[in-house]
């Protein structure tokens, strides 16, 4: 063996993080898949959802919203009209007094309407303030919920989790909608009221000035392409950059983390991650600034154009003096107006573009809610059977669970023992309807599981997984969550003091009311075998007529374990328990034990009959005694 502190100076320099491709539908960049137009042609039903969404939360906030803008908008062309219209009196002939007394009436018109639009701005942004906050939180609930109804078997599949990561993208912009939408609405209204002054001026004037705000569009839209086509690059490297961040900086692995010297590693990690995302973004910076320069020249060109022409119609006299001054004011509006319209036009685009991700996410975790059927699985269940089921998770090349049948009655207790990998888990997740049979049939009273409602199911199931959750809750919801609230806290005593948690508890400062989270102001921690005990005590307040506990006790002391197997004994008559464990002394207080090897049961029997079995059940006892 190499010492690694000596061996240190002769070690390569540690791993770069691994550069994910990924080969799956999902995987791929949309842009390549559906190609720009395609994109350009989802958006309008994008942007409707997302204006029904916002409806659907803030009614009156919209209606605010929409008169607002009408409103700024239409004040802005009167100020404009106006403008020009006081403008050919100041500019004609007469006294100064004549000429502002002709124009007076024009620049009251003016004021007003710039009070006007003033007041509805301000209220517009109200509204948008209102809307924006409930709009998000909504978006955020739906993917949320969204993500938490599909099937177990999704999250297996290939680019599932990064265009969840995509999606909670489009979550955090669809902040920015809501004010995008506005003020393109604003700037459109404004730009169709200042072309009308325009066109009625001159009317070669509005098309030169198209022309010369249409390169800054392009440019706006093509470096929205190049920033999307960025973002997307960088999705898969993000998406697992996050997941790193969590595991590295969570106080609940710390101490793994310090202990074990990994902080120097994930540091560097973590940095080498970030320089590739960097590297990719900055990549796109110099695509951004040729787009920049030269929607720039072409947009000054045609600007030219637009004076060069204004000048050549007044000096050949083809319009008036005052008109053209007048024609100068509403060139320079009408220019900002279009400029703004394709601004915020384009940035309505780019964001529809991170909206569109969330909506694909969305369609796509519908496609994979359960879709299984009606049919209800009865409150008291006498028996479950499976018929030569099968199950093979997503890109692996053998079946994790290969053919298992079984039938398993009302009072039974059954013990699934087997090595690493033999498809222990994957059978207790079948036998709970988690995941559903490739082939073969798992049925509840005759009820298969592939026809049944999940929800109603999952009502009659309590799960003790492996890798259990700590949630950071109160003491009493960690043990009540799933469950109807009740006012009186006495079943939760009970499974405490059937899980001999009743000591810790009272120790805890606010008892059951105590947050069970060391990391929030006021939490509680608990020990490992603490926290299992407890999740024991969830699976059973639920008393369901299936109980699965998963490796229930192995963090627990001798105490723990006996009373937990104490309380399955107790309750055992009125369900049906599975209890997968390594521990194969456990495995005595079972009426059976399946003995399972690469997906099959190869052996089963009482503990008895099979430690005389000589077979693969007496090999791991006897490993287990020899030591
Ligand atoms: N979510 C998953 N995606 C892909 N493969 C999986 C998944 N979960 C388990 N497997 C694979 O299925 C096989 C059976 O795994 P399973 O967890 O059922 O075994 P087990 O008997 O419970 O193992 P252990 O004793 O280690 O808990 C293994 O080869 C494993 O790699």
């Amino acid at each position: 063996m190499t010492d690694a502190s000596t061996a240190h100076a002769k070690t390569p320099p540690p791993p770069p993080p691994a550069t994910i491709t990924f080969e799956g539908k999902f995987g791929k960049n949309p842009l390549a898949d559906a190609g720009f137009g395609a994109m350009c042609r989802r958006l309008p039903a994008v942007l409707g959802h997302t204006a029904r969404m916002a409806w659907a939360v803030d009614r009156t906030g919209v209606v605010l919203l929409l008169v607002c803008q009408v409103l700024t908008g239409v004040a802005a062309a009167v100020v404009l009209a106006f403008t020009a219209q006081a403008m050919t009196h100041i500019l004609a002939t007469g006294t100064v007094s004549e000429r502002l007394h002709a124009a007076l009436p024009a620049l009251i018109v003016v004021t007003a309407a710039a009070a006007v639009g003033r007041v509805s701005g301000a209220l517009s942004s109200y509204a948008d303030r209102r809307i924006t906050p409930l709009l998000t939180t909504e978006a955020d609930m739906v993917l949320v919920a969204a993500v938490c109804r599909v099937e177990s078997s999704a999250y297996g599949e290939d680019g599932f989790a990064d265009r969840q990561e995509a999606a909670e993208v489009g979550v955090t912009r669809t902040r920015m909608m809501v004010q995008d939408a506005q003020r393109f609405m604003s700037a459109l209204i404004r730009m169709v009221a200042a072309s009308g002054v325009i066109t009625a001026l001159h009317p070669l004037l509005l098309p030169l000035l198209l022309l010369a705000v249409l390169p800054a569009g392009t440019g706006a839209v093509l470096s929205a392409r190049v920033d999307y086509e960025t973002h997307y690059l960088n999705v898969g490297d993000r998406n697992v950059r996050s997941m790193m961040r969590w595991w590295a900086t969570y106080s609940r692995y710390g101490d793994e983390v310090r202990a074990n010297g990994m902080t120097g590693y994930l540091i560097y990690w973590y940095r080498a991650l970030s320089d590739r995302i960097d590297r990719r973004t900055v990549t796109a910076a110099p695509r951004m600034l040729r787009i920049a320069l030269a929607t720039s020249a072409l947009g000054g060109i045609f600007l030219l154009c637009t004076w060069a022409t204004l000048a050549w119609l007044a000096t050949t006299g083809r319009i008036a003096l005052p008109v053209a001054a007048t024609a100068v004011v509403a060139v320079q509006t009408t220019l900002a107006a279009l400029s703004q319209c394709v601004i915020h036009g384009a940035a309505m685009f780019h964001t529809s573009l991170y909206l569109a991700d969330m909506r694909s996410f969305l369609d796509m975790a519908g496609e994979r809610a359960p879709k299984r059927g009606e049919s209800a699985v009865p409150e008291r269940v006498a028996e479950i059977r499976l018929d030569d089921v099968v199950y093979q998770y997503p890109g692996k090349e053998e079946p994790a669970v290969a053919g298992v049948s079984l039938t398993l009655r009302r009072g039974e207790i059954l013990a699934v023992v087997g090595e690493n990998g033999s498809g222990k888990s994957t059978l207790a997740k079948l036998i709970t309807g988690i995941l559903l049979a490739d082939k073969g049939r798992v049925l509840w009273d005759g009820i298969d599981l592939a026809e049944a409602d999940p929800d109603a199911l999952w009502k009659r199931t309590a799960l003790v997984p492996q890798g259990f959750a700590c949630w950071p809750l109160r003491a009493r919801e960690n043990i009540t969550l799933g469950q109807p609230r009740t006012y009186d806290d006495g079943p939760v005593w009970d499974v405490v003091d059937a899980v001999g948690m009743r000591e810790a508890i009272e120790k805890l400062p606010r008892q059951l009311d105590t947050l069970l989270a060391k990391e929030l102001w006021g939490g509680a921690e608990l020990s490992g075998g603490q926290w299992q005990r407890l999740v024991c005590g969830r699976a059973l307040y639920r008393r369901t007529p299936l109980l699965i506990l998963d490796e229930p006790t192995s963090q627990m002391d001798a105490r723990g374990e006996h009373a937990i197997f104490l309380e399955i004994k107790r309750i055992a008559a009125e369900r049906m328990t599975v209890v997968v464990t390594h521990q194969l002394e456990n495995t005595r207080l079972a009426d059976r034990i399946l003995v399972m090897d690469k997906g099959r049961i190869v052996e089963q029997g009482t503990y008895e009959e099979l430690t005389h079995a000589g077979g693969l059940f007496a090999e791991l006892v006897a490993l287990a005694q020899d030591r």
